[in-house]
């Protein structure tokens, strides 16, 4: 195949966002060259709310629809698209974007919380297709393979980053829910047929209603449907915040609001109205009125109160004090500003919030900004288990080392919007007491569950051509790096059931002979994985989506101090390439520092073996040579900036994202220049590796020197692109090398 070699590099928000307008220059002069184009595609969230609402903009405000570009180019084998992370927005968040749009110019119409009528519908529909994790599950139509590199792991061995220690007598502990839950209640059937499902409520008044219909399936698509109960999960909680109190622990709710953002919000609302219950009972006529949304969190109360008059006010929050009186202590986010745990649904996610408490000792920030030993509230059972298992072997073994630890890479089943992060367009929260019914074009009922009014009800699907690309790419993982590969899954679920007798069928399908395969519940799988771990082996997790993305936290946050120093492949099932950039989040408390004083420390490793990964691929794609010694120098590159340590430090002084962009293009270019492969790219890039190596202190110093007072980006959630360039390129001698080449 032979086509245009092209890269796709996206433009997303927060601190990684803020590293591109440094970065992208750089990756731009180094691949011209090569006559490798890269094209940026924005899909911020900014931009995601603007391209859905051109009718409300003028002509020069409009911007196309980027992310559904890229969702259909990741289907062909063209693709090659390097995805930085971007906010997976919950409603305070996509409130705050919209607001700064509207300041910025952008006429859009405010989002209706509370539709009234057909054109409140529409809008809050369009809006709402902006929300919660809405790029990653259009761009992934392949399965991911996350892994520290060798040179990565190698890395942190050498500078181990700091974990606290843990002790057998921490009272830190994960609370679950023991039934009611979406565990307790799953469902599952294999597809046998082509057809065509319909979601029905058949309420206890005999009155039906349909939920959703013309849902097509393939043969061999296994789907499943479980239900929450709101009432047990009320129980729940209520029992845990006694608990939490009893025990003198930190109460904590982990979610994922953002990914599943519409059965998780509802979980949040449901831990806010127990915990708060005391105020929100007693005025809840008020908060009616002033459009108070528990399921926004707390802190929508908050920022409602203004509305109100004084003495209103004023007795609210004297209830608000009195219910902390009462309380356990909830973890904070930050306790400087007064932001709880329940603050919004955003702040605490599941994936990154667990391993940050297992790194601090099994603690949290409480309100006085100490840690503390805390309760973890996780209320549904099919993965909560996981993390007590990692918080028994810490107070058994104490904290893991990352100076010896084993890795833990993840092939993960993510492909076509698999399993519950697929979930959202068959997810509902029940009106009325009564039954759910999924059943076929022939009307055979595949799946039922009794429901009452508040339950939470979820269909799940997962497509037989991903499950079976996950086996290939987990065996292919394992023959690669010679290690045991583990599927986590549960005999005791429904769906796991299912998934565990499509694995033994397809790992038929390969070569397995000397290979070292098993199927562990996750618990178990967490143990073996954890036994080996602290012996300095590695082990192979070959995961569903929910574990993909909690493993893939977890364990590089352990094994390397942050999930951005990962590698992060989805190879695309129709053979093209997207990458990317680590695992981790937008950091958005890394743009609060920076517009305070001018320092960026988001670690841009990630974007770096991206890049890499990406320039090989295009290179097998394209037959472009070029692009091959591109990457070849990069990964030397690479190497070398682990090796010499250049990553962003944390405070101000030393060089920041700036900075160890500025030495990735130094030893970039060096390697270039000192490599025999191609003779034009060696004489292009020798007069730039040299200006870079003479001009090192002088770069660094201007790179520095700007550092510690305030900068203005021109706004959060759509930064001033000129404003944006000036502040992240204000090394002129690096400028002008650059533009030189
Ligand atoms: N692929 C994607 O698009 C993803 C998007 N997200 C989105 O990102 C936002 C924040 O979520 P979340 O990940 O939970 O929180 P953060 O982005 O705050 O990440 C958690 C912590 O990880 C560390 N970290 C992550 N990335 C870097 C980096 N590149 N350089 C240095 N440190 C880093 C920091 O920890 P410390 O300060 O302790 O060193 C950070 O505070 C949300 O909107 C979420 O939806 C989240 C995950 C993936
Ligand atoms: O899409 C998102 O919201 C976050 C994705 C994520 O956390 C992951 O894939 O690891
Ligand atoms: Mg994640």
């Amino acid at each position: 195949m032979s086509n245009a070699p092209k890269i796709l590099y996206t433009l997303t928000d927060e601190a990684p966002f803020l590293a591109t307008a440094s970065l992208l220059p750089i990756i731009e002069a180094y691949t011209a060259p090569a006559g490798i184009t890269v094209e940026t595609r924005d899909i911020s969230l900014a931009g995601r709310i603007l391209s859905h609402f051109p009718d409300f903009l003028r002509d020069d405000q409009k911007v196309a629809d980027d992310l559904a570009e890229l969702g259909q180019l990741a289907t062909t084998p063209e693709a090659n698209i390097i995805k930085l992370p971007n906010i997976s927005a919950s409603v305070p968040q996509l409130l705050a974007a919209i607001k700064e749009l509207q300041q910025q110019g952008y006429a859009l119409p405010d989002y209706p919380e509370e539709p009234r009528g057909e054109r409140d519908n529409e809008i809050k529909a369009r809006y709402d297709r902006t929300k919660g994790s809405a790029v990653n599950p259009v761009l992934r139509e392949g399965n991911s393979d996350r892994r520290a590199p060798a040179s990565v792991k190698a890395y942190a061995r050498k500078h181990p980053h700091k974990m606290g220690a843990w002790s057998s007598d921490s009272k830190s502990h994960v609370a679950h829910m023991d039934a009611g839950d979406f565990y307790g209640s799953e469902q599952s059937a294999v597809i046998a047929q082509p057809t065509t499902l319909k979601i029905e409520m058949i309420g206890s008044d005999g009155r039906s209603q349909m939920l959703k219909t013309g849902l097509k399936v393939k043969a061999g698509e296994v789907v499943d449907a479980s239900v929450m109960s709101t009432q047990a999960l009320g129980e729940f909680v209520d029992a845990q915040i006694d608990d939490a109190r009893a025990q003198g622990v930190l109460f904590s709710l982990h979610l994922k609001a953002t990914m599943m953002k519409v059965s998780d919000p509802i979980m949040f609302g449901v831990v806010v109205k127990r915990f708060y219950d005391q105020v929100l009972s007693k005025h809840a006529a008020v908060l009616e009125q002033i459009g108070f949304d528990a399921n926004n969190g707390i802190g929508d109360l908050a920022a409602r109160l203004p509305s109100l008059p004084a003495d209103q006010r004023a007795a609210i929050e004297a209830e608000l004090a009195a219910v902390y009186a009462t309380r356990p202590g909830l973890a904070m986010v930050n306790s400087d500003k007064g932001i709880t745990n329940l603050h919004v649904p955003s702040d605490v996610i599941v994936d990154a919030s667990m391993p940050a408490m297992i790194r601090d000792s099994g603690r949290m920030w409480n309100a006085e900004g100490k840690l503390q030993d805390t309760k973890a509230v996780i209320p549904d059972r099919c993965y909560a288990g996981i993390y007590q298992a990692v918080i028994d072997d810490c107070r058994a073994h104490g904290a893991f080392d990352p100076a010896t630890m084993g890795s833990v890479p993840n092939v993960g089943l993510m492909a076509q919007k698999a399993e519950e992060y697929g979930s959202h367009d068959k997810t509902f929260q029940i009106a009325a007491d009564g039954t759910v019914r999924v059943s076929d074009d022939a009307g055979h009922v595949l799946m039922e569950h009794a429901v009452k009014a508040g339950d939470i009800w979820r269909m799940c699907q997962t497509k037989d051509a991903p499950i079976q690309d996950w086996v290939k790419l987990a065996v292919n993982r394992a023959r690669l790096s010679h290690t045991p590969a583990v599927f986590w899954l549960d005999s005791a679920r429904a769906h796991d059931r299912n998934v565990i007798a499509k694995v033994e069928q397809y790992l038929k399908d390969h070569d397995t002979s000397g290979l070292d395969i098993r199927i562990l519940s996750p618990v178990e799988a967490m143990k073996f994985s954890l036994t080996r771990i602290r012996q300095g082996q590695d082990t192979i997790s070959c995961t569903g989506n929910v574990l993909r993305d909690y493993l893939t936290d977890l364990f590089p946050i352990m094994e390397l101090g942050t999930s951005a120093k990962m590698l992060s492949i989805v190879p695309l099932m129709n053979g093209g390439g997207l990458f990317e950039t680590g695992a981790g989040g937008s950091a958005p408390k890394h743009v609060q520092q920076f517009v305070e004083e001018d320092y960026l420390r988001w670690d841009s490793l990630g974007e770096f073996l991206a890049l890499a990964a990406s320039l090989e691929h295009l290179a097998e794609t394209t037959g472009n040579a070029r692009a091959k010694v591109l990457a070849d120098a990069l990964d030397a590159a690479n190497a070398k900036f682990l090796d010499t340590d250049k990553s962003p430090s944390r405070k101000v002084g030393g060089i920041d994202n700036r900075g160890s962009h500025f030495y990735l293009a130094m030893y970039w270019a060096q390697a270039l220049a000192a490599q025999s492969d191609d003779a034009a790219l060696q004489t292009k890039f020798a007069p730039l590796a040299q200006a870079l190596t003479v001009n090192e202190a002088k770069i660094v110093a201007e790179l520095i020197a700007v550092q510690g007072k305030p900068v203005d980006i021109g706004g959060y959630y759509k930064p001033d692109m000129a404003k944006l360039s000036v502040a992240m390129r204000p090394s002129a001698t690096l400028n002008a090398a650059l533009a030189a080449l």
